[in-house]
Protein backbone atom coordinates (compact mmCIF):
# COMPACT_ATOMS: atom_id res chain seq x y z
CA UNK A 1 0.00 0.00 0.00
CA UNK A 2 0.67 3.81 -0.38
CA UNK A 3 3.19 5.36 1.91
CA UNK A 4 1.19 8.84 2.20
CA UNK A 5 -2.51 8.17 4.00
CA UNK A 6 -4.79 11.35 3.40
CA UNK A 7 -7.69 11.44 5.70
CA UNK A 8 -11.32 13.18 4.27
CA UNK A 9 -14.23 13.79 6.84
CA UNK A 10 -17.83 13.78 5.86
CA UNK A 11 -20.11 15.06 8.74
CA UNK A 12 -22.74 14.10 6.36
CA UNK A 13 -26.29 12.52 8.32
CA UNK A 14 -28.54 13.84 6.00
CA UNK A 15 -28.27 10.25 4.21
CA UNK A 16 -30.60 8.50 7.29
CA UNK A 17 -32.85 9.84 9.60
CA UNK A 18 -30.98 9.37 12.93
CA UNK A 19 -28.83 12.50 14.61
CA UNK A 20 -25.56 11.91 15.54
CA UNK A 21 -23.73 10.50 12.60
CA UNK A 22 -22.84 13.89 11.61
CA UNK A 23 -20.29 13.53 14.86
CA UNK A 24 -18.24 10.15 13.06
CA UNK A 25 -15.79 11.73 12.17
CA UNK A 26 -14.90 14.09 15.29
CA UNK A 27 -15.36 10.61 17.04
CA UNK A 28 -13.14 8.17 14.57
CA UNK A 29 -10.32 10.97 15.17
CA UNK A 30 -10.85 11.57 19.10
CA UNK A 31 -10.22 6.96 18.95
CA UNK A 32 -6.95 7.96 17.55
CA UNK A 33 -6.98 7.29 14.06
CA UNK A 34 -3.83 9.79 12.80
CA UNK A 35 -1.59 8.15 15.78
CA UNK A 36 -2.47 4.85 14.98
CA UNK A 37 -1.50 4.68 11.59
CA UNK A 38 1.65 6.94 11.91
CA UNK A 39 2.79 4.45 13.90
CA UNK A 40 3.01 2.45 10.98
CA UNK A 41 5.12 4.48 9.48
CA UNK A 42 2.61 6.49 7.48
CA UNK A 43 2.65 10.01 6.54
CA UNK A 44 -0.84 11.15 7.28
CA UNK A 45 -2.14 14.60 5.59
CA UNK A 46 -5.28 14.86 7.44
CA UNK A 47 -7.62 17.43 5.23
CA UNK A 48 -10.40 18.11 7.57
CA UNK A 49 -13.91 17.95 7.39
CA UNK A 50 -16.10 18.53 3.68
CA UNK A 51 -18.76 21.14 4.33
CA UNK A 52 -22.82 19.50 4.79
CA UNK A 53 -25.75 21.33 3.71
CA UNK A 54 -29.49 21.74 6.11
CA UNK A 55 -31.43 18.89 6.54
CA UNK A 56 -34.64 19.35 3.86
CA UNK A 57 -38.23 19.88 5.15
CA UNK A 58 -39.93 17.92 2.53
CA UNK A 59 -39.42 15.51 0.12
CA UNK A 60 -40.19 15.19 -3.09
CA UNK A 61 -42.80 12.49 -3.32
CA UNK A 62 -41.87 11.37 -6.92
CA UNK A 63 -38.21 11.18 -5.95
CA UNK A 64 -38.75 9.79 -2.65
CA UNK A 65 -34.98 10.68 -1.92
CA UNK A 66 -35.06 12.94 1.59
CA UNK A 67 -32.25 15.54 1.51
CA UNK A 68 -31.64 15.29 -2.15
CA UNK A 69 -30.28 18.53 -3.19
CA UNK A 70 -27.84 18.33 0.24
CA UNK A 71 -26.80 14.75 -0.51
CA UNK A 72 -26.12 15.91 -3.92
CA UNK A 73 -24.01 18.81 -2.89
CA UNK A 74 -21.84 17.35 -0.36
CA UNK A 75 -21.41 13.89 -3.00
CA UNK A 76 -20.00 16.36 -5.26
CA UNK A 77 -17.68 18.25 -2.90
CA UNK A 78 -16.04 14.85 -1.52
CA UNK A 79 -15.87 13.51 -5.42
CA UNK A 80 -13.77 16.19 -6.15
CA UNK A 81 -11.26 15.97 -2.93
CA UNK A 82 -11.25 12.73 -3.61
CA UNK A 83 -9.95 12.46 -6.57
CA UNK A 84 -7.34 15.46 -6.32
CA UNK A 85 -5.96 12.83 -3.56
CA UNK A 86 -5.43 9.80 -5.96
CA UNK A 87 -4.45 12.32 -8.67
CA UNK A 88 -1.43 13.09 -6.25
CA UNK A 89 -0.78 9.44 -5.64
CA UNK A 90 -2.02 9.21 -2.50
CA UNK A 91 -3.98 7.10 -0.37
CA UNK A 92 -7.71 8.07 0.16
CA UNK A 93 -9.09 7.19 3.47
CA UNK A 94 -12.79 8.76 4.25
CA UNK A 95 -14.34 9.18 7.07
CA UNK A 96 -18.27 8.83 7.56
CA UNK A 97 -20.80 9.99 7.96
CA UNK A 98 -23.57 8.01 6.97
CA UNK A 99 -23.08 5.54 3.90
CA UNK A 100 -24.64 8.35 1.48
CA UNK A 101 -21.45 8.95 1.44
CA UNK A 102 -20.20 6.99 -1.09
CA UNK A 103 -21.66 8.45 -3.71
CA UNK A 104 -19.18 10.90 -3.55
CA UNK A 105 -16.18 9.16 -2.73
CA UNK A 106 -16.80 6.16 -6.10
CA UNK A 107 -16.95 9.12 -8.16
CA UNK A 108 -14.22 10.79 -7.32
CA UNK A 109 -12.35 7.45 -7.22
CA UNK A 110 -13.88 5.37 -10.60
CA UNK A 111 -12.29 8.44 -12.90
CA UNK A 112 -8.95 6.43 -12.39
CA UNK A 113 -9.85 3.00 -12.83
CA UNK A 114 -11.71 1.53 -15.33
CA UNK A 115 -12.37 -1.35 -13.58
CA UNK A 116 -12.20 -0.85 -10.12
CA UNK A 117 -13.48 -3.53 -7.39
CA UNK A 118 -15.43 -2.61 -4.98
CA UNK A 119 -15.92 -4.04 -1.35
CA UNK A 120 -18.99 -3.61 0.59
CA UNK A 121 -18.98 -4.10 3.97
CA UNK A 122 -22.11 -4.55 5.49
CA UNK A 123 -25.15 -5.75 6.78
CA UNK A 124 -26.99 -4.25 4.23
CA UNK A 125 -26.90 -4.41 0.11
CA UNK A 126 -27.61 -0.49 -0.19
CA UNK A 127 -28.63 -1.40 -3.66
CA UNK A 128 -32.42 0.78 -3.41
CA UNK A 129 -33.61 3.07 -5.62
CA UNK A 130 -36.62 5.91 -4.75
CA UNK A 131 -38.34 3.36 -6.43
CA UNK A 132 -37.34 0.26 -3.86
CA UNK A 133 -35.97 2.08 -0.99
CA UNK A 134 -38.76 1.18 1.79
CA UNK A 135 -37.25 4.54 3.61
CA UNK A 136 -36.14 7.33 1.02
CA UNK A 137 -32.75 7.78 2.98
CA UNK A 138 -30.18 7.31 0.12
CA UNK A 139 -27.54 5.60 2.54
CA UNK A 140 -29.64 2.79 1.42
CA UNK A 141 -28.28 3.64 -2.04
CA UNK A 142 -25.08 4.57 -2.55
CA UNK A 143 -24.08 0.92 -4.10
CA UNK A 144 -27.13 1.57 -6.89
CA UNK A 145 -26.35 4.67 -7.72
CA UNK A 146 -22.73 3.76 -8.46
CA UNK A 147 -23.93 1.74 -10.89
CA UNK A 148 -25.65 3.91 -12.38
CA UNK A 149 -29.31 2.89 -11.19
CA UNK A 150 -31.88 5.26 -9.72
CA UNK A 151 -32.13 8.95 -10.10
CA UNK A 152 -29.88 11.16 -12.18
CA UNK A 153 -29.00 14.00 -9.99
CA UNK A 154 -27.37 11.17 -7.94
CA UNK A 155 -25.93 8.88 -10.87
CA UNK A 156 -24.47 11.72 -12.96
CA UNK A 157 -22.80 13.43 -9.71
CA UNK A 158 -18.72 13.72 -11.28
CA UNK A 159 -20.32 14.40 -14.43
CA UNK A 160 -20.38 10.68 -15.20
CA UNK A 161 -22.43 7.48 -15.08
CA UNK A 162 -21.75 4.04 -14.40
CA UNK A 163 -18.70 4.20 -12.07
CA UNK A 164 -18.08 0.68 -11.25
CA UNK A 165 -19.51 -3.00 -13.02
CA UNK A 166 -21.77 -4.96 -10.96
CA UNK A 167 -19.41 -8.29 -11.64
CA UNK A 168 -16.95 -6.21 -9.95
CA UNK A 169 -18.76 -5.76 -6.73
CA UNK A 170 -18.46 -8.38 -3.59
CA UNK A 171 -20.48 -7.75 -0.60
CA UNK A 172 -19.73 -9.17 2.81
CA UNK A 173 -22.07 -9.61 5.87
CA UNK A 174 -25.56 -9.19 4.35
CA UNK A 175 -27.90 -10.10 6.72
CA UNK A 176 -30.83 -7.21 5.94
CA UNK A 177 -31.91 -6.78 2.14
CA UNK A 178 -35.00 -5.50 0.73
CA UNK A 179 -37.13 -7.08 -2.16
CA UNK A 180 -35.97 -4.23 -4.96
CA UNK A 181 -32.33 -5.07 -3.46
CA UNK A 182 -32.18 -8.47 -3.85
CA UNK A 183 -33.86 -8.44 -7.23
CA UNK A 184 -30.94 -5.86 -8.48
CA UNK A 185 -28.71 -8.88 -6.81
CA UNK A 186 -29.76 -11.57 -8.99
CA UNK A 187 -30.18 -9.31 -12.13
CA UNK A 188 -27.16 -8.47 -11.81
CA UNK A 189 -25.09 -11.32 -10.86
CA UNK A 190 -23.11 -9.41 -7.57
CA UNK A 191 -20.98 -11.39 -5.75
CA UNK A 192 -22.49 -11.83 -1.89
CA UNK A 193 -21.55 -13.43 0.80
CA UNK A 194 -23.95 -12.87 3.27
CA UNK A 195 -23.81 -13.88 7.21
CA UNK A 196 -24.41 -17.77 5.99
CA UNK A 197 -21.34 -17.76 3.87
CA UNK A 198 -19.47 -16.57 6.91
CA UNK A 199 -20.59 -18.86 9.60
CA UNK A 200 -20.67 -21.67 7.15
CA UNK A 201 -17.09 -21.20 5.38
CA UNK A 202 -15.44 -19.04 7.60
CA UNK A 203 -14.42 -15.69 7.23
CA UNK A 204 -10.99 -16.59 6.24
CA UNK A 205 -12.57 -18.81 3.07
CA UNK A 206 -14.77 -15.61 2.35
CA UNK A 207 -12.04 -12.95 1.94
CA UNK A 208 -9.52 -15.98 0.15
CA UNK A 209 -12.74 -16.26 -2.17
CA UNK A 210 -13.38 -12.42 -2.13
CA UNK A 211 -9.96 -11.61 -3.03
CA UNK A 212 -9.17 -14.10 -5.65
CA UNK A 213 -12.57 -13.07 -6.98
CA UNK A 214 -11.55 -9.67 -7.61
CA UNK A 215 -8.36 -10.23 -8.91
CA UNK A 216 -9.80 -12.83 -11.39
CA UNK A 217 -12.04 -9.89 -12.53
CA UNK A 218 -8.52 -7.96 -13.15
CA UNK A 219 -9.69 -5.03 -11.43
CA UNK A 220 -7.29 -1.82 -11.21
CA UNK A 221 -8.00 -0.68 -7.72
CA UNK A 222 -10.04 -2.27 -5.08
CA UNK A 223 -11.92 -0.03 -3.06
CA UNK A 224 -13.50 -0.48 0.54
CA UNK A 225 -16.69 0.88 2.03
CA UNK A 226 -17.12 -0.43 5.55
CA UNK A 227 -20.09 0.53 7.15
CA UNK A 228 -19.49 -0.50 10.87
CA UNK A 229 -23.30 -2.10 10.98
CA UNK A 230 -21.54 -4.93 8.98
CA UNK A 231 -20.69 -5.80 12.90
CA UNK A 232 -22.64 -7.50 15.32
CA UNK A 233 -24.49 -4.85 17.63
CA UNK A 234 -22.23 -5.96 20.35
CA UNK A 235 -19.29 -5.27 18.80
CA UNK A 236 -20.57 -1.22 17.01
CA UNK A 237 -23.36 -0.59 18.91
CA UNK A 238 -23.06 2.99 17.39
CA UNK A 239 -24.80 2.74 14.02
CA UNK A 240 -27.85 4.43 13.11
CA UNK A 241 -29.19 0.86 11.42
CA UNK A 242 -28.25 -2.34 13.52
CA UNK A 243 -29.16 -5.36 12.57
CA UNK A 244 -28.21 -8.55 15.21
CA UNK A 245 -26.21 -11.65 13.82
CA UNK A 246 -23.30 -9.62 12.61
CA UNK A 247 -19.71 -10.04 11.49
CA UNK A 248 -17.52 -10.65 14.99
CA UNK A 249 -14.57 -8.26 15.78
CA UNK A 250 -11.77 -10.59 15.89
CA UNK A 251 -13.08 -11.94 12.19
CA UNK A 252 -13.15 -8.23 11.01
CA UNK A 253 -9.26 -8.21 11.70
CA UNK A 254 -9.08 -11.34 10.04
CA UNK A 255 -10.49 -9.57 7.23
CA UNK A 256 -8.77 -6.23 7.57
CA UNK A 257 -4.92 -8.30 7.35
CA UNK A 258 -5.82 -10.59 4.52
CA UNK A 259 -6.78 -7.24 2.51
CA UNK A 260 -3.84 -6.07 3.77
CA UNK A 261 -1.44 -9.20 3.04
CA UNK A 262 -3.35 -9.36 -0.65
CA UNK A 263 -2.03 -6.14 -1.01
CA UNK A 264 -5.03 -4.74 -3.63
CA UNK A 265 -6.56 -2.13 -1.90
CA UNK A 266 -6.37 1.38 -3.13
CA UNK A 267 -8.54 3.60 -0.82
CA UNK A 268 -11.50 3.15 2.11
CA UNK A 269 -13.96 4.10 4.09
CA UNK A 270 -15.63 3.62 7.31
CA UNK A 271 -19.25 5.27 7.94
CA UNK A 272 -22.47 4.86 9.64
CA UNK A 273 -20.30 5.30 13.40
CA UNK A 274 -22.96 7.53 15.51
CA UNK A 275 -21.34 8.33 18.93
CA UNK A 276 -24.63 9.40 20.15
CA UNK A 277 -25.96 5.98 20.39
CA UNK A 278 -22.23 4.56 20.76
CA UNK A 279 -21.07 3.28 24.04
CA UNK A 280 -17.85 5.17 25.12
CA UNK A 281 -16.96 5.89 21.40
CA UNK A 282 -16.53 1.63 21.23
CA UNK A 283 -17.34 1.77 17.81
CA UNK A 284 -14.92 4.49 16.57
CA UNK A 285 -12.48 2.69 18.51
CA UNK A 286 -13.44 -0.32 16.77
CA UNK A 287 -13.28 1.55 13.31
CA UNK A 288 -9.95 2.95 14.40
CA UNK A 289 -8.18 -0.75 15.84
CA UNK A 290 -9.44 -2.23 12.14
CA UNK A 291 -8.22 0.38 10.24
CA UNK A 292 -5.08 -0.59 12.49
CA UNK A 293 -5.05 -4.30 10.85
CA UNK A 294 -5.82 -2.87 7.40
CA UNK A 295 -2.96 -0.33 7.20
CA UNK A 296 -0.45 -3.78 8.64
CA UNK A 297 -0.72 -3.96 12.34
CA UNK A 298 1.35 -6.66 13.83
CA UNK A 299 1.20 -7.64 16.95
CA UNK A 300 5.15 -9.57 16.84
N1 LIG B 1 -26.04 2.31 5.01
C1 LIG B 1 -27.04 1.79 5.72
N2 LIG B 1 -26.91 1.65 7.01
N3 LIG B 1 -28.14 1.44 5.07
C2 LIG B 1 -29.32 0.94 5.69
C3 LIG B 1 -30.44 0.80 4.68
C4 LIG B 1 -31.68 0.23 5.31
C5 LIG B 1 -32.79 -0.04 4.30
N4 LIG B 1 -32.43 -1.06 3.37
C6 LIG B 1 -33.18 1.24 3.56
O1 LIG B 1 -33.07 1.33 2.37
O2 LIG B 1 -33.61 2.17 4.17
MN1 LIG C 1 -25.55 -0.95 6.74
MN1 LIG D 1 -24.38 0.71 4.37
Amino acid sequence: MKKNISIIGVPMDLGQTRRGVDMGPSAIRYAGVVERLEDLNYNIEDLGDIEIGSREKDTSPESNLKNLKAVAEASETLATKVDKVVRNGDFPLVLGGDHSIAIGTIAGLAKHYSNMGVIWYDAHGDLNTGETSPSGNIHGMPLAVSLGLGNPVLTSIGGYQNKIKPENIVIIGARSLDDGEKEVIKEKGIKVFTMHEIDRMGMATVMEEAISYLKEKGTDGVHLSLDLDGLDPHDAPGVGTPVLGGISYRESHLAMEMLEEANILTSAEFVEVNPILDERNKTATVAVALMGSLFGEKLL
